[in-house]
This record gives C-alpha cells, structure tokens and sequence, in this order.
C-alpha cells in the first residue's frame, strides 16, 4: 500500500481498544503488515501463557483470573515497540492497565452496538457475549450495557476511530492509519515529530 510507513508513530506501539467484535484483533493484522510493524494480540498471549482457550480460563478462574493474567501479559508487552497491538474489549476497567497502554498510542475502533451484536452473537469463543443467551436483553442488552459501562474509558483513548458502516477491515486500518497521522501532526513532543523536544543530557552529579 501506498501509505506503509515507516515508523509512523516514531518507536512508539500503537494499542487498539474497543468493544468486542470491533475487529481489534482483525484491525491489527492488517495494520500491522501495511505499517511493518509487528502483529500482537493480548487474547492470543492470554491463551498461550495459560495454555487453555479464553473460555476454559474463564470456567477455571473467573473474570478476575483472566484480568489478573491480563494485566500480566499487556505489561510484559509495553516493554516492545513497533507493535499493533489488540488488547482484549475488557483491558480498559482496570486503572493499572493504563500505565500500560500508554507506553504507546491509544486508538479506540468504535463501532455500533447493533453491528458488534451481528458479528459476535453466540460467538463461544467470548464468555461474557456467550453468557447473553440465558439473559432476557440478549446480546444486543449485554453489549448495550457494557458499552454503558465502559464508555467512559474507552474515551481515554489518544484516537477515537469511528469503524462501523460496512469498512472492510483493510479500510478501517487505512483509517486507523489516517487518524494517527493527524495525532502525532498535533503532538509532535510525544511522538517524535519535527518540533520534538531534543533529549537533554542527563545531568552528572
Ligand atoms: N470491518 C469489519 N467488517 C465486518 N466484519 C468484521 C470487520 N472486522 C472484523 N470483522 C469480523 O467480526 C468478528 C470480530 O472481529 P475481531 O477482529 O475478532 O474483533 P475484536 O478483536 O475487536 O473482538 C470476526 O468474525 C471478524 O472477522
Ligand atoms: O470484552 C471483554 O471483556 C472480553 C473481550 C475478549 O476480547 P475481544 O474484545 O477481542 O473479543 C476477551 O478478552 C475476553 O473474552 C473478554
Ligand atoms: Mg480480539
């Protein structure tokens, strides 16, 4: 693609959030191949590190066992750079997440709660959309209220992304890609751009 860049974000990782059924893990892919970056997903990580899927690890340990393994595996990812990430829909509640995340740029693909519904409804592979079945919202309810829930922090990204409409994934990454150009043109201290501060020397003592 015309627009593969180097270094677009200077070093710096770019961390996809959003919703389940967003298409992090689909954005990220695809991002990662046009930009040279390198592909991660934390869900992936998740499973390798626990050696069970996301839903076994739910059924032994709960929410909290795979938050705690979460939080573990996204900080041993911050110390990589070059990297598109896509972080699980969960991985913004916890507040310590955010140290994290901020190691790189913060990108938030959101997407309609009516068009997540048709991607991942009775999707076994993700417990908390499984568990809909047996409530009386169904899945549309459930993501309704998730996203009520997590709105909020979602909204803490650096880039709100707007994926929904029928994009192609490869679309949405153009984007994605688009997107980040405007931010690092507008932050240019955090990201290396032309008026970036020079590094000061460390004072000796
Ligand atoms: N832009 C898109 N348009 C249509 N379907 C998509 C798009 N992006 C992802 N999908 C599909 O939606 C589902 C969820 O995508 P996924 O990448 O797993 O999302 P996430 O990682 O955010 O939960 C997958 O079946 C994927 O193929
Ligand atoms: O929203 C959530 O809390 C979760 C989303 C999933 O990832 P995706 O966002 O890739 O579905 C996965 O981390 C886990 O099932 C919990
Ligand atoms: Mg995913």
């Amino acid at each position: 693609m015309g627009w593969a860049g180097y270094g677009v974000t200077g070093a710096a990782s770019i961390y996809l959030i959003g919703m389940t059924g967003a298409g992090k893990t689909t954005v990220a892919r695809s991002l990662a191949a046009a930009l040279r970056y390198r592909p991660v997903d934390v869900d992936e990580l998740i499973e390798a590190v626990a050696g069970e899927p996301i839903p076994a690890i739910f059924a032994a340990d709960g929410e909290e066992g795979f938050r705690a393994l979460e939080t573990e595996v996204l900080g041993s990812v911050a110390a990589f750079v070059k990297c598109v990430v896509a972080t699980g829909g969960g991985v913004v509640v916890r507040r310590e997440n955010w140290g994290a995340l901020h190691a790189g740029v913060v990108v938030w693909l959101d997407v309609p709660v009516a068009e997540l519904a048709g991607r991942v409804g009775g999707d076994p592979g993700r417990p908390l959309v499984a568990a809909a079945a047996d409530k009386p919202g169904g899945v549309q309810g459930v993501l309704t209220d998730m996203l009520t829930a997590r709105g909020d922090a979602y909204a803490q990204a650096d880039v709100r992304v707007r994926a929904g409409g029928g994009q192609t994934p490869e679309e949405v990454a153009l984007a994605v890609a688009e997107a980040l150009l405007t931010f690092i043109a507008d932050n240019p201290p955090r990201f290396g751009g032309k008026d970036a501060a020079a590094p000061t020397a460390a004072k000796g003592g």
